[in-house]
């Protein structure tokens, strides 16, 4: 199982990630396709990625602005795969024209 970060180790790897903040237990980052179906194109891609890494988002869908949220739930909290999935969130969003 992943380990749990502590808020220093919390705090440094999201000075790597200035799109994401911390709500207590979970990061979030929110993303503005360019159009609802570029938004759900960018969902399913995440979902690949989610798939592949065996760690998955909470997604919020409205029109073209998405939510994703990252905890690891099996740890009660935030691990390194939150972040590690944070930052290939941010690719794709950057591939796929996204704020
Ligand atoms: C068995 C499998 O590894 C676990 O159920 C995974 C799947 N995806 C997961 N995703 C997230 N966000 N947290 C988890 O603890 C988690 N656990």
């Amino acid at each position: 199982m992943a380990d749990l970060l502590d808020d220093a180790a919390v705090t440094g790897r999201l000075k790597e990630l200035p799109n994401w903040t911390r709500d207590g237990n979970e990061i979030r980052r929110r993303v503005k396709a360019p159009s609802f179906m570029a938004g759900i194109e960018l969902v399913g891609e995440v979902a690949r990625a989610a798939e592949e890494a065996d760690h998955h988002p909470d997604i919020d869908i409205r029109w073209r602005t998405l939510t994703f949220a990252l905890s690891t739930h099996s740890a009660g909290g935030l691990t390194g795969r939150d972040f590690d999935l944070a930052a290939r969130i941010d690719a794709i969003a950057e591939r796929h024209g996204a704020d």
